[in-house]
């Protein structure tokens, strides 16, 4: 401790401080103004941390001489060489914690980065599945025959899968109840083990872990991002902090304490107003006026405004002695920045003490108001020593232990000042009772209560009226020093170390949890890899040899639909002529006999293309429950079958207007010729004319048989019996031609209705237009097996790419998470070696 450095003052009266020169080094190089900037001093370090060595650190401290028998010469310089090392030690650790600080943010930004590709994964547990509602689709328009199956025969669609939240992507257990919690994948305990990176979401009534397990996996990652973000800030400031060569002294203490009366005993000048009521309601930090470019003022900050001492618009500058008016001015002002020159010796000055630049920071007192005593804490970040005061007369209060147990977390020592002393008539039972309480608050300040716990009477040292109590104040002075000096690896390194410690566990746990998570996915990617490639391509060649199996059926389908319709109505058109049994009502109704011929027979050719359809339709349900049988057998529950409807089929007006036959009656369907001439030449009365005809092809014969008749029966004979001859032939021939009509209208109709069709092509035509009613029919299912091989190969493709790609990043992922584990376990490592302790107690 500083006793070995500043051993205990004798205490005999009027012992005046000094402070030997002897064996001092050189007086260190005058410092620039940048080096003394602004009040956070963070602004005078050097931008790039990674550029310095350890020769441009502070210049070496001088060794302060306390009063007491004069030190000789080869103490002094062991002294010195002490303090050296010190230095060293302090330097050391000093650049390597910004080293490290540096080596984190590089690890962070990289986890920034590795995050936006691959979300990173927070320790918490599977939210379970609700399965989505099965999709209805559409139906074409072209689909007529076809309607959406959903009757009996429809099948249950599968939810699809859905990707746990912070999990891998896992296809739920189908076979485990909704009810059933999957298993959680990390303890959400894990998750309060986090140091740093805790995701602070207290939302509502919602616990940290539920409130995880309620946000999607890319929401954790955009926190995580934003708390890295924040992680990196707060390194950057730990930086500043380290590298800024001046301690900040927090007083602070209970109301009227004598928290303002110590500051002006410490700068040995009235600066801060003194006063029996309450009245500082602000904080005032006490700075050398050598950053102030020299000048003694005081800068009132304006509320809400960040203290820029360049920007005259955050501040109000205004002499010292109005400062007993701003620290209660609490509306306007949020803090001021008190410049004052300290004439006293670098020996003697604490501000300016030629090691480390000091600024006191006087606050409001602790119970002054519960929103102070918060902005108390709330500074506590940037303090490196607390000066805790407290009135002799009035012993720690309920808000002085609250800050003081607060504070013995954060700060291992707690500088104690018991002021007032001067007023306590039993001072030793005094002491007593407050070492006895801060044993209780803070064990450590106890066990060094030599050092750390001071009892003074503040106003008795400005006016040096009575030496003793100025002697003991030198005493609290001199220990103050030390505390400030010694102290200051711990409480300014101190933080630093423990934040980056705390910072490199977090990154270890995360990556641990992540590595794990991505060793795990990429697992399941190549079990998936291994199954989906050789399912991709048996499917290539299923929808080949599927596709074929259907081309054939389909035209073995028709060519058989072809040759059935072809055979019925072939068979049905020639036998048309015999088919039909029209009753004969005399010659006289032979047209109507005709006309009911004529319908019968197209009637009968009609109904045999009907026929053809209506087998064609038989044959067509058979067709499309074959190519449904092989869309379910390949695709199974892929497979949209679709309720086929047989009666749509031919009901076009294409189909009515291809089955008619336009036939009409005309006067030659009544009479038979050809017959008539056949059965003339047998005929009697025709015998005549058919001897006569035979010659009448020859004028001489014709001539020669009319001269050989009258030379037989005479002229006069020939004359008489001729006429009679014709007209009995005629009329036999007339008989005959009547009496055949029956006969001939079905005949002649027949032959004339075939004659019809065969130029036509009547039966060709309808039986293509069977088959290719047939075709189309068949086609529909056939494309629904052909889109839905299509969809479960593009599915399969896709699977397989998408398993491909999140196989790399999880490669990725898995070498990037081992890397890190091993990097901030390593990094902790050295961390964790840094002994800042080395430095005091050297
Ligand atoms: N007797 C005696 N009086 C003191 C001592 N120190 C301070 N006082 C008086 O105590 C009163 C309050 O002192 P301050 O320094 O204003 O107290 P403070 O803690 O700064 O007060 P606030 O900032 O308003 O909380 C003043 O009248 C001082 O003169 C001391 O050691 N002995």
């Amino acid at each position: 401790m500083s006793q070995r450095y500043y051993p205990a003052e004798s205490s005999s009266k009027g012992a005046r401080r000094q402070y030997a020169r002897a064996a001092q080094p050189p007086p260190p190089p005058p410092r620039s103004e940048q080096a003394f900037s602004d009040s956070g001093y963070a602004s005078s370090l050097a931008d790039d941390m990674r550029n310095f060595d350890l020769n441009e650190d502070m210049p070496m401290p001088r060794v302060p001489v306390l009063p007491g028998p004069s030190l000789d010469a080869p103490e002094i310089e062991r002294r010195q060489h002490q303090m050296h090392i010190q230095q060293l030690h302090y330097n050391q650790n000093r650049v390597a914690l910004s080293r490290s600080i540096y080596r984190t943010i590089d690890t962070l930004r990289g986890l920034q980065e590795m995050n936006q590709s691959w979300p990173i994964h927070y320790p918490a547990v599977q939210r379970t599945e609700q399965p989505a509602p099965p999709m209805g689709r559409k139906q074409s328009m072209t689909d007529d025959y076809f309607t959406p199956d959903t009757g009996s025969t429809s099948r249950e669609r599968m939810p699809p899968p859905r990707r746990a939240l912070t999990s891998f992507d896992r296809r739920p257990n189908q076979n485990s109840s909704p009810e059933t919690p999957e298993p959680r994948l990390m303890s959400p305990q894990i998750a309060q083990e986090f140091n740093i990176l805790k995701l602070d979401l207290r939302i509502g009534s919602l616990s940290q872990s539920e409130l995880v397990h309620s946000l999607e996996k890319e929401s954790i990652a955009s926190l995580l991002d934003s708390k890295l973000g924040q992680s990196i800030k707060h390194l950057l400031s730990l930086r500043d902090r380290i590298e800024d060569t001046a301690s900040k002294v927090l007083v602070t203490g209970d109301l009227n304490a004598g928290k303002s009366t110590f500051c002006n005993a410490l700068l040995r000048k009235k600066v801060l107003p003194e006063d029996q009521q309450p009245c500082t309601e602000i904080f005032c930090e006490v700075l050398d006026c050598r950053v102030n470019n020299g000048v003694e003022e005081v800068h009132a900050i304006y509320k809400g405004a960040t203290y820029d001492r360049m920007d005259e618009r955050t501040y109000e500058a205004r002499p010292l002695k109005e400062l007993e008016d701003i620290v209660i001015e609490v509306e306007k002002y949020s803090s001021a920045k008190v410049y004052v020159e300290d004439t006293r010796p670098i020996e003697q000055s604490l501000l300016r003490n030629g090691v480390v630049d000091i600024a006191l920071i006087d606050a409001p007192g602790l119970n002054l108001d519960s929103v102070q005593t918060t902005a108390v804490f709330a500074r506590q970040e940037e303090i490196d020593v607390v000066v805790f005061v407290v009135s002799a007369e009035n012993h720690f209060t309920l808000s002085a232990k609250e800050f003081l147990w607060n504070a013995a977390n954060e700060k291992a020592y707690l500088f104690i000042v018991v002021n007032r002393f001067d007023n306590i008539r039993d001072k030793v039972r005094c002491q007593r009772m407050i070492l006895d309480q801060i044993a209780n608050i803070s064990p450590s300040t106890f066990n060094d209560s030599q050092d750390l716990v001071h009892f003074v009477s503040s106003n008795a040292v400005i006016d040096g009226k009575d030496p003793d109590k100025s002697h003991d104040f030198d005493n609290l002075e001199n220990s103050l020093r030390g505390f400030v000096l010694d102290k200051r690896a711990r409480s300014k390194l101190g933080p630093a170390k423990s934040y980056l410690l705390n910072l490199l566990q977090d990154l270890e746990q995360l990556a641990v949890i992540n590595q794990n998570i991505a060793g795990r996915e990429l697992d399941a990617l190549r079990s998936d890899l291994a199954q989906l490639t050789p399912k991709y391509d048996e499917s290539i060649k299923a929808r080949i040899q599927v596709q074929e199996d259907c081309d054939k059926q389909i035209e073995e389908t028709c060519n058989t639909v072809y040759r059935n319709s072809r055979r019925e109505i072939t068979r049905t058109i020639d036998e048309v002529d015999q088919l039909h049994e029209i009753p004969w009502r005399g010659v006289l109704n032979s047209f109507q006999f005709a006309e009911e011929t004529r319908k019968a027979m197209l009637e009968s050719i009609t109904h045999a293309v009907l026929d053809a359809e209506d087998a064609a339709r038989r044959t067509s349900i058979t067709g499309v429950a074959s190519v449904n049988a092989l869309g379910l057998m390949h695709l199974k529950q892929d497979y949209m079958e679709k309720y086929f409807r047989p009666d749509y089929m031919f009901k076009k007006k294409r189909d009515i207007f291809s089955r008619e036959i336009r036939t009409q009656l005309d006067a030659f369907d009544f009479f038979d010729f050809d017959r008539q001439e056949k059965v003339a030449g047998m005929s009697l009365s025709l015998t005549v004319f058919s001897v006569a005809s035979s010659r009448i092809f020859g004028m001489s014969s014709w001539v020669d048989g009319v001269v050989q008749a009258t030379n037989i029966v005479g002229i006069r004979n020939a004359k008489r019996l001729i006429i009679p001859a014709i007209i009995a032939g005629i009329g036999a021939a007339a008989y005959w031609l009547v009496s055949d009509v029956q006969r001939a209208i079905p005949k002649k109709l027949a032959k004339k209705i075939k004659k019809e069709l065969a130029e036509m092509d009547y039966v060709h035509l309808n039986c293509e237009r069977i088959c290719k009613e047939v075709r189309k029919v068949l086609r529909f299912p056939a494309e629904e097996l052909r889109s839905g091989f299509q969809k479960n190969i593009e599915g399969l493709k896709t699977k397989k790419e998408e398993a491909t790609k999140r196989k790399g990043e999880c490669e990725v992922a898995n070498k990037y998470f081992g890397n890190l584990l091993r990097e901030s376990r390593e990094h902790a490592g050295v961390v964790r070696g840094f002994d800042l302790e080395a430095a005091s107690n050297h």
